[in-house]
């Protein structure tokens, strides 16, 4: 495989110039693996484009949302019809219903939704619905997971269970952030301890079902029947994180993977097909707390934004599809089956996690457990270094240790094994 070299340096200059780090979101600039950013022109399929017509296999997927792959035809075509229809109406549309009616209908667990425009803003609302539905005032998120960029969730307690957070972001008042109680991951004795220390002061629990922020974790099925039990023992609202994992894991999303019923979901990425999108819904009795039906006040410009609705739509069509979930699985698991077999002939101590299209890379002996794990026990430096050769091989891996990486439709068994190829080039030489 020929060793692609662009030149994005201009290109990251040029945007310093005037946005903020030269990117409209941090992950976007490689500070997790150094270097330039790749400058996408365009995409299609499983490749994305540099401005210099370089080709990548692409396995970040716009972090998600492109689960049949990039500028598929149907997508392209809803959305075109879409607008010449008109961009934005602030009125109610049928395509709200359609796609409200398909979530539904797709996840038992949700009797009511409501669209926003990004998985920050569902989960935000999720969380002040909780709060409002309940009238309490804690909260408990769990270390590593990311919810979104809205104050409540950009706290990390300090080590240990049951800290009060501090907050990390900066700007996040202290008085917010002791509302926050962070655990770890993946720990029934911290959550078990949590609850008796705080259970009736608990207005929810949320968490990724399954993680893909600090990389892909899996917790145990027990952490989840704990965790059901415990939020039903002590009335509070559990709260899953399914943004990444929702028709990603598989069509009904981790919580038909767990088996486990949430009291609200959050969404974003797949359901908008890589148009703005988010949403959250559950239990009725508690999404009738929203307004206009209740006093929980959430609004939008843009919720239920046609083209994003249309759009959704047309990838629902195709994620329901007879086989689908199975033929991406089978992709995936021969993907990270060939990736192993090389690291092992290279004596490279690496390790793997999947479920349906979604998986974990680590370089490490031991799959991580929790955050602390991942933290500690993998070698973000290796990593880094396999990231940028296989950047010069032409494959795009998420440029992060803490990210998880996604497959879509649109890889063939060629763009597999010639992944798995680059690979074996990389991990000689790690
Ligand atoms: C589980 C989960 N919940 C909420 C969010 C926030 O969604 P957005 O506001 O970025 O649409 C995300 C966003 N994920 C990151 C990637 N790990 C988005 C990429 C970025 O921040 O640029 C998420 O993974």
């Amino acid at each position: 495989m020929t060793h692609i070299r662009p030149t994005n340096e201009k290109l990251f200059n040029d945007a310093k110039r005037h946005i903020a780090g030269g990117v409209n979101s941090p992950v976007r600039a490689f500070a997790g693996v150094g270097g330039v950013p790749v400058f996408v022109q365009r995409a299609k399929g499983a490749y994305i484009y540099d401005t210099e017509g370089h080709a990548y296999i692409d396995y970040v997927g716009s972090w998600g949302p492109m689960i049949l792959g990039h500028a598929h035809d149907k997508v392209i075509d809803a959305v075109k019809a879409a607008a010449e229809d008109g961009l934005s109406f602030g009125a109610p549309t049928p395509s709200e219903t359609t796609m409200a009616d398909l979530i539904c209908q797709i996840v038992p667990s949700i009797d009511l939704l409501r669209m926003t425009s990004s998985g920050t803003e569902a989960t935000m609302s999720a969380i002040r619905l909780a709060r409002g539905y309940t009238g309490r005032d804690k909260i408990v998120k769990f270390e590593g997971c990311y919810h979104g960029h809205s104050d409540s969730l950009l706290v990390k307690a300090g080590s240990g269970m049951l800290d009060i957070g501090e907050p990390t972001s900066k700007g996040v008042p202290a008085d917010f952030a002791k509302h926050t109680v962070t655990l770890p991951y993946n720990d029934i004795e911290a959550l078990t301890a949590c609850f008796e220390k705080f259970g009736d002061e608990l207005a929810c629990v949320i968490l990724e079902p399954i993680a893909g922020n600090m990389n892909m974790v899996i917790p145990s099925h027990e952490f989840h029947q704990a965790l059901r039990r415990l939020c039903t023992e002590h009335g509070v609202v559990l709260i899953f994180d399914e943004v990444m994992t929702g028709f990603r894991v598989g069509l009904g999303g981790a919580q038909a993977h767990f088996g486990i019923t949430p009291d609200l979901t959050t969404f974003g990425k797949i359901i908008g097909a890589g148009l703005p999108v988010g949403a959250f819904g559950g239990q009725r009795e508690i999404m009738e707390c929203i307004a206009p039906l209740g006093g929980v006040y959430q609004a939008g410009t843009l919720s239920g934004n046609p083209l994003a609705m249309r759009a959704g739509k047309a990838m629902f069509d195709e994620l329901t599809g007879e086989g689908f979930y199975e033929s991406l699985s089978k992709k995936t698991d021969y993907l990270i089956k060939g990736l192993k077999a090389a690291a092992d002939k290279h004596g490279v101590p690496f390790e793997t996690c999947a479920v349906g299209g979604m998986f974990g890379i680590f370089f490490t002996d031991q799959l991580p457990k929790n955050f602390n794990d991942v933290a500690s026990r993998c070698d973000a430096k290796k990593f880094a270094k396999f990231f940028h050769g296989m950047l010069d091989l032409g494959v795009y891996l998420a440029p992060s240790a803490f990210e998880a990486a996604f497959m879509s439709a649109a890889h063939t068994y060629e763009d597999l094994d010639k992944t798995i190829e680059a690979a074996d080039q990389v991990f000689s030489q790690l």
